[in-house]
């Protein structure tokens, strides 16, 4: 499928967090950034030599849908930076990110930050990089530390011919496409 066009009103490089983290976990963690932030309702986007990268910001990754648009924009990667915390980082931090990898057949990269016990919001941590297949490919602990993953875009396309989800989508029951088009 070719990449989806999309307006440029809605296509920017400078990422902004557009899903609020509101969130209520009776005795756990109650987080409100309602209270302090404003949503963005740009998709942050930018060409590399090597492929198109999609970028949201931490909550961003529990919707599915803005992954599977970058996906159909064209993007091969999709960066989340995001600190996580300690209830909700060790149920869904890495399946998250492999879900969004396997939905999409597309490599995920995460940066979070290392994790700080003595701070009032504690991180973490466990930047990861997962593989088109699903898999884990690298990842570090709650410490500082620099992740390396090899990108390969040929083992992307592999993987899409082999499952071909992406076009054996049916678009013509369902389809994911940004609000300006619908
Ligand atoms: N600031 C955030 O968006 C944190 C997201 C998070 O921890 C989650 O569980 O989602």
């Amino acid at each position: 499928m070719p990449p989806l066009g999309v307006s440029p009103a809605l296509e920017r490089a400078d990422p902004s967090l557009i899903h609020l983290f509101d969130i209520d976990v009776p005795g756990k963690i109650r987080f409100q950034e309602s209270e302090t932030l404003s949503p963005g309702s740009a998709f942050s986007v930018f060409e590399t030599p090597f492929c198109k990268v999609g970028v949201g910001i931490c909550y961003d990754i529990r919707f599915a849908e803005m992954a599977q648009l970058y996906s159909k924009m064209g993007c091969e990667l999709l960066v989340y930076p995001g600190a996580f915390n300690m209830t909700t980082g060790p149920a869904h931090w890495e399946l998250l990110q492999r879900a969004r990898a396997l939905d999409n057949q597309l490599y995920v990269a995460t940066a979070s930050p290392a994790r700080d016990e003595t701070s009032s919001y504690i991180a973490w941590g466990h930047s990861t990089v997962v593989n088109p297949w699903g898999e884990v490919i690298s990842s570090t602990g709650s410490e500082e530390a620099v992740v390396y993953a090899e990108i390969d875009l040929q083992y992307l396309a592999d993987v899409r011919q082999q499952i071909p989800v992406t076009v054996q989508r049916r678009d013509d029951l369902y389809a994911v496409k940004p609000v300006a088009e619908s």
